[in-house]
């Protein structure tokens, strides 16, 4: 992926002689996508682990109860060795797919390509974190990595299509 993001479409010139409701020329048409490619992915099982903020209490069945001493506490963290270190001792930047979602629906996100930043965020995290590449859940994250990258190149050519379109056009004066 070049760093503007993947499928920059070069060349291809888009008609967009004032249809801006079609999709092709509609500069906003990526907010309705991203959120639809956000439905997508959260009907997703592999998608689960990605949902909320990853912390030491997040797993089920880990809670160190007061007194008990930690060695009869396995916690089910350590039985997969990937998990070993805590979270946000070695993630800088962890990010979920339910800020994602709050981001998007708030209008804060200015283009897919700073929607893309942020899911991308989220697959990295998980490749930053696992120390063992059979894990489970980075497991999850490949497939559910693979779908997103297919959907959102389009997203973002379309986006630049009609950015480009709407520069080359004559100013329209109000
Ligand atoms: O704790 C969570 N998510 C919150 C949950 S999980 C079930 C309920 C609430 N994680 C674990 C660490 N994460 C990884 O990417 C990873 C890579 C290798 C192993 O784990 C991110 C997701």
């Amino acid at each position: 992926l070049d760093s503007d993001g993947p499928g920059t479409s070069s060349g291809r010139r888009v008609k967009c002689r004032g249809r801006r409701q079609s999709l092709k020329c509609n500069p906003d048409a990526w907010k309705k996508q991203c959120k639809e490619l956000l439905s997508l992915i959260y009907e997703r099982e592999d998608s689960e682990p990605f949902r909320q903020p990853a912390d030491l209490l997040s797993y089920p069945g880990y809670q160190e109860q007061e007194g008990e001493s930690s060695e009869s506490v396995v916690p089910e963290r350590q039985q997969d060795s990937s998990l070993s270190e805590d979270y946000q001792d070695v993630i800088d930047t962890p990010v979920d797919f339910s800020t994602v979602k709050e981001t998007l629906e708030a209008g804060n996100y200015g283009s897919p390509l700073e929607f893309y930043k942020d899911v991308r965020q989220i697959f990295n995290n998980s490749k930053a974190y696992t120390s063992n590449k059979k894990s489970r859940i980075y497991s999850m994250m490949l497939r559910l990595s693979a779908l997103f990258e297919s959907r959102i190149k389009n997203i973002i050519s379309e986006y630049k299509s009609a950015i480009q379109s709407q520069k080359r056009r004559r100013p329209r004066y109000r």
